[in-house]
C-alpha cells in the first residue's frame, strides 16, 4: 500500500506496512515531481528507508500527515473533565519513615490513590534531578542517532532485551502512532545499547534507583490491600522481577488533532514509574473523562498496571491513559515498568477472595505469556486484561 505526503516542495510516496510479513519499516519511494518520469533514469533517486517518525517529522516543509497516521474519527476525544481535579501526590519519604503514624497515613493515601485514580505523583523520592535529566538526554541522544545506527537495535521479538521502533507494533497497527520507542530490559539482567556512549552508565545508575523506589511502593501497595508487606514480593518473585526502560519520542506533528502518540491503553506490568521532559502530552482517564497531566519537575508519575489489578482482584484498576502530540515541541517520556519475574504466575491473592461474595475475577496466567500476548497484540484499551476476566466463575 502506498500513501502520499505533500510537503511544500514535493510529494513523497511512502510504502506503508500492511501485513505481518512486512518488516516494521516504511520505505520511501520517490515521486517528487521532478523525478516522476521513469524515462529519466539518470535522475533516479533512491531515498533512504524511513524507519522512524522522527525522520518523517523532519522532512522539510511537511504540512500534512500521511493518511496512515490519521484516525478516522477525532482521536483527541473531547470529553475532558471540567473539574480542577489533579492526580494525588504521595510523599515517598513517608513510606520509609520510622514513625508508625506517618507510615500508616501514607499507606492509606496510597490505597486511596490506587483505588480512585490508579495514578499518583511521587515526590521526595531522593533520585537526584540531575540524574533524571541525564537519562532523558541520553534517550534523546539515542533517538538522534542515524537511522542506520538505530537499525542495529530493531528487535524482532517482544522478548528481545533491546528493541527500538516506531508506532506500537507496526505488524498489527492499522493506524500508526506518532511515536518512536526504545525498550531496554534493565533487570534481572542489565542491557544497554552501546550508543550513545554515556547511555549505559546513566541507565544502570538510574534504573537501580528507580527499582528501589518501585519495590518500596509495591510493598506499600501490598500493605494497603491488607496483605503482608512482602506478599507481592514473594508471590511474584520480585527479586527477579522484570524492569524495562521504555523511552518514547514524540516529535512535532503538523496536524496534531488527527494523530495520536499512543492510544488509550493500560500498562500491563505491576507498577510504572514515568518521567518526562517539560512538554505536556499525557492524558489520564478519570471517572470517564480525560485529564491533562502537567509534568511536575523532579517527580515520578506512578501508575498501577494490569498485574496489580489481577492480584488485587480488581480492587485497584489499571487506568487508561494516552499520549497526544503537538505541533511545536518534541516530547520525551521514559516509562519504567516493573513487573513480576517472567516465570511467576499472577493470580488474585487468595486472602482477598471469598468464594461467595468475592470470587476470583481473573484467571491466573504466567507473566511471560501475558507479556507476549500484550506486546504482540494491537494496543487497544484493556482488551488484553479482559481476556483473563473470568465471567463464568
Ligand atoms: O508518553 C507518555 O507519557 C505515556 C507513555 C506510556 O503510557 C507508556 O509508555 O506506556
Ligand atoms: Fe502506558
Amino acid at each position: 500500500m502506498y500513501i502520499s505526503i505533500r510537503t511544500s516542495s514535493m510529494t513523497i510516496r511512502l510504502q506503508a506496512p500492511c501485513s505481518e510479513s512486512q518488516s516494521p519499516s516504511i520505505s520511501m519511494a520517490a515521486s517528487a515531481p521532478f523525478l516522476s518520469q521513469p524515462s529519466q533514469a539518470s535522475l533516479t533517486y533512491t531515498p533512504p528507508k524511513l524507519t522512524s517518525i522522527k525522520s518523517l517529522a523532519e522532512l522539510p516543509g511537511l504540512t500534512s500527515i500521511p493518511p496512515i497516521y490519521t484516525f478516522p474519527t477525532n482521536p483527541n476525544d473531547q470529553s475532558f473533565s471540567a473539574a480542577k481535579e489533579s492526580i494525588p501526590t504521595i510523599d515517598f519519604s513517608q513510606l520509609t519513615s520510622n514513625n508508625p503514624e506517618e507510615r500508616s497515613k501514607v499507606i492509606q493515601e496510597l490505597g486511596e490513590a490506587c483505588q480512585d485514580w490508579g495514578f499518583f505523583t511521587v515526590i521526595n523520592h531522593g533520585v537526584p534531578e540531575s540524574m533524571m535529566k541525564a537519562i532523558i538526554e541520553a534517550c534523546r541522544g539515542f533517538f538522534e542517532l542515524t537511522e542506520e545506527e538505530k537499525q542495529q537495535f530493531e528487535g524482532k521479538h517482544v522478548l528481545d532485551p533491546i528493541r527500538c521502533g516506531t508506532s506500537f507494533n507496526v505488524s498489527v497497527d492499522k493506524v500508526l502512532f506518532w511515536r518512536d520507542f526504545l525498550k531496554v530490559f534493565q533487570h534481572p539482567e542489565f542491557h544497554s545499547p552501546n550508543k550513545p556512549a554515556a547511555f549505559s552508565e546513566i541507565a544502570l545508575e538510574f534504573s537501580k534507583r528507580v527499582r528501589q523506589l518501585a519495590r518500596i511502593i509495591v510493598r506499600g501497595i501490598s500493605e494497603s490491600l491488607g496483605l503482608e508487606e512482602n506478599y507481592i514480593d514473594k508471590a511474584l518473585n520480585l527479586e527477579d522481577g522484570l524492569q524495562v526502560l521504555a523511552a518514547n519520542f514524540y516529535p512535532p506533528c503538523p496536524q496534531p488533532e488527527l494523530a495520536l502518540g499512543l492510544p488509550p491503553h493500560s500498562d500491563h506490568r505491576l507498577l510504572t514509574l514515568l518521567i518526562q521532559n517539560e512538554i505536556r502530552g499525557l492524558q489520564v482517564q478519570h471517572k470517564g473523562k480525560w485529564i491533562n497531566v502537567n509534568p511536575i519537575p523532579n517527580s515520578f508519575l506512578a501508575n498501577v498496571g494490569d498485574q496489580i489489578e489481577i492480584l488485587s482482584n480488581g480492587k485497584y484498576k489499571s487506568v487508561l491513559h494516552r499520549a497526544v502530540v503537538n505541533n511545536k515541541d518534541t516530547r520525551i517520556s521514559i516509562a519504567m515498568p516493573h513487573g513480576p519475574a517472567l516465570n511467576a504466575v499472577v493470580a488474585p491473592a487468595s486472602k482477598l477472595l471469598d468464594h461467595e461474595n468475592n470470587p476470583p475475577e481473573y484467571k491466573a496466567m504466567k507473566y511471560k505469556d501475558y507479556l507476549e500476548l500484550q506486546q504482540s497484540s494491537k494496543l487497544d484499551g484493556k482488551s488484553c486484561l479482559e481476556r483473563l476476566q473470568d465471567k463464568t466463575v
